[in-house]
């Protein structure tokens, strides 16, 4: 099978992931000895990235690191996995972006996340990479740099007739009204959904009312909720009355951290290199490809390369 060349722009955000293993959580003034510790290239943006270049797309990451050994890191991660790395850029004003995970034995965690150099991703780095964002079939977005960064990102693609997809995400109650304009396709989870519209998302029938209410609230052409095991569901401007949900493979989860970022980075891999799928369709084949991730272990270690994936996925009739 031939590897598939095709033109996905990311702009997002880096994250360390800093995990420690711990018994229990430490008091105030107390130090404790945990049990192990855990360091890997995350962050919303960057996961996304490594999602679609596994499957084959041409993938440019416009992101913003820090001058540390965190951010070398990154850097060569993204180098090894063939993604153009010409708009990731250094700042000195800020260390990259770190989580910081604390563990539970029964699997609780606490987390603290600093922005540190995504921060300073600015509206001119998007300017800059204006030629490479020209050339691409799908922009893919998400708000963990900030916001006129972003918006600026969906909006350059916008003038430039590129396919865009918003991950609204981290969930934010105040949303930008440009963010849903700007959008052809405003994915979140349940979870942010809620938060996004103020409705409760636990059954299919309350996904479908939120993705109307975020229509109502101005989304440009698709409404895309993420449901976990349950797959998505998707509402379409013009055909508002019908929402269409595409099933999960039926799969024994261990880990499904990151399939969000997985199923995202995929979803751009199918509409930039199979233009004749229909949307579900292009759907129906990320939640495929999350499906397989949420069998593995870890967020970026667990997302699947093209070879190990269905052909019908690739063929192209
Ligand atoms: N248990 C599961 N079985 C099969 N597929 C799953 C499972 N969990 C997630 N998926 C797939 O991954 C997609 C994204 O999952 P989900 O809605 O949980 O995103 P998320 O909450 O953003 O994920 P995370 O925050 O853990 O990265 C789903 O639409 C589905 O296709």
């Amino acid at each position: 099978m031939e590897k598939k060349i095709a033109q996905v722009v990311v702009v997002g955000s880096f994250m360390s992931d800093v995990v420690t293993y711990v018994d229990r959580l430490p008091n105030a003034g107390e130090t404790i000895t945990g049990n192990q510790l855990v360091l890997c290239c995350g962050g919303k943006g960057a996961n996304q990235c490594v999602s679609a270049a596994r499957l084959g797309a041409r993938t440019s990451m416009i992101g913003k690191l820090g001058k540390d050994s965190f951010g070398d890191e990154h850097l060569q991660t993204m180098t090894a996995e063939g993604v153009d790395t010409t708009h990731i850029t250094v700042t000195d004003e800020a260390l990259t972006g770190v989580g910081q995970l604390t563990v539970l034995p029964n699997g609780q965690n606490r987390v603290i996340t600093v922005s540190g150099a995504n921060a300073y991703l600015t509206v001119n780095d998007i300017s800059t990479a204006r030629t490479t964002i020209s050339t691409a079939k799908v922009l893919l977005c998400e708000i963990q740099v900030e916001k006129d960064t972003a918006i600026a990102a969906l909006q350059t693609a916008n003038d430039l007739g590129v396919l865009t997809i918003l991950n609204a995400a981290p969930a934010c109650p105040n949303l930008d009204p440009a963010f849903f304009m700007l959008s052809d396709i405003f994915c979140v989870n349940e979870t942010e959904a809620e938060v996004t519209t103020g409705i409760q998302v636990r059954s299919l029938d309350e996904a479908a009312a939120a993705a109307k209410c975020l229509l109502e609230k101005g989304c440009k052409n698709h409404v895309l909720i993420t449901l976990g095991a349950q797959g998505a569901l998707l509402l379409s401007r013009g055909d508002a009355e019908k929402p269409v949900h595409i099933k999960a493979p039926a799969v024994s989860a261990i880990d499904t951290t990151g399939a969000g970022d997985c199923f995202l980075g995929a979803l751009a891999f199918f509409l930039a290199t199979r233009p004749e799928l229909v949307l579900h369709k292009a759907i129906e084949y990320a939640c495929i490809v999350a499906s397989v991730s949420v069998q593995r272990n870890g967020t970026q270690p667990s997302f699947p390369h093209w070879n190990e994936l269905p052909n019908e996925l690739f063929r192209s009739d």
